[in-house]
């Protein structure tokens, strides 16, 4: 852990946000205001994080929803396509302020408003990638992003070779110039995409230019000062989840589950498989107990699909 650089920034070392509670703003949920939709002047509340993860969740499968052109979603099937319970996606939304019609639902367009303009998603985010190597290139082409409010602003690099090459409408820089280009970029999130050796001072080129948001896929903790949120994303870890959960359904099931940990909380949640028609119903009636008729773990209600994400032992 490098004490030098940040030393007021009261913060560890490790930023693994998949697994530990995020620091900074983020861990108080960082969404200041909510104020959009039906319901302006909604007071200031805070949203505990584990909810704005969710919360991107439902949003993602609001937009499949709307997609399908589904003008009303209940509860119910809101909470089951996104792999929690009805009554936890209540009280999620309840910090959006009043939301849906007891009986009715929830209007699919209004309720995507809702939470974009809570997650801060309506305002835009300019996005700077440091390291177009193999993910850096994969991710900078991914048109994913803009559709959801994420513009790819800036490319940068240190090998000479790619520095002036194209990846789709932008021009690879150099990284020495990160600190100048991502403030006139306005860029308000950096992407890490360089070796691990690298990521540090990337990290802290980004942290100079302003940058208050960080996503990682270097697996070093990185250092930044207090008002900077790092997410790190680490692609292994996801796969150790997925083990776990592999050996855990493959388990005989005996009602006590013995020797199995019962560890599993839900971060955020995937259950895409259930997001419509009759598998939404059958995942319906599975996310009930938990478990499938043949006694196996639900895929929908299992901790493994609910979550995207374990909170560690
Ligand atoms: N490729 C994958 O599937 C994958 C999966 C998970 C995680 N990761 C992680 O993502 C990171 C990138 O992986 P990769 O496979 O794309 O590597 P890569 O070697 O293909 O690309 C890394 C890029 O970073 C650039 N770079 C190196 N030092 C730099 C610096 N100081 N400033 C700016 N650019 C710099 C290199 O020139 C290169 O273009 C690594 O930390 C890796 O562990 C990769």
């Amino acid at each position: 852990m490098r004490t030098d650089v940040y030393p007021s920034a009261g913060r560890g070392a490790t930023n693994v946000t998949e697994l530990h509670p995020p620091q900074g703003d983020a861990a108080r949920g960082g969404v200041a205001e909510v104020d959009g939709g039906a319901s302006p002047g909604v007071p200031v509340r805070d949203i505990p994080q584990a909810t704005v993860t969710r919360l991107a969740t439902y949003l993602r499968v609001l937009g499949m929803l709307a997609d399908e052109g589904t003008l009303i979603v209940s509860s119910e099937e809101l909470a089951t396509a996104s792999g929690v319970g009805s009554a936890k996606l209540r009280k999620d939304l309840s910090f959006l302020g009043p939301n849906g019609v007891r009986g009715v639902g929830y209007d699919v367009l209004r309720l995507q408003a809702r939470i974009e303009n809570a997650l801060g998603l309506d305002r835009g985010h300019r996005v700077v990638l440091v390291g177009v190597g193999n993910l850096g290139r994969a991710l900078a082409g991914y048109s994913g992003f803009d559709r959801r409010g994420f513009t790819m602003a800036g490319l940068f690099d240190a090998d000479p070779a790619r520095v002036g090459t194209r990846v789709g409408n932008l021009t690879i820089r150099h990284v020495d110039g990160l600190e100048a280009a991502a403030r006139e970029l306005a860029a308000t999130i950096g992407v890490i995409a360089t070796p691990d050796d690298a990521a540090q001072g990337v990290c802290d080129r980004l942290v100079r230019s302003g940058v208050r948001s960080v996503l990682s896929f270097a697996a070093t903790p990185l250092e930044v000062p207090g008002h900077v949120e790092v997410r790190r994303v680490d692609l292994s870890v996801e796969m150790q989840v997925l083990s776990f959960h592999s050996a855990r359904n493959d388990a005989p099931v005996d009602g006590s589950r013995a020797g199995l940990p019962d560890i599993c909380q839900v971060a955020s949640g995937e259950g895409r498989r259930a997001a419509t028609g009759a598998s939404r119903l059958t995942a319906q009636k599975a996310s009930a107990t938990g478990f499938t008729a043949s006694g196996k773990p639900s895929p929908v209600a299992s901790a493994a699909t609910r979550n995207g994400s374990v909170i560690a032992p």
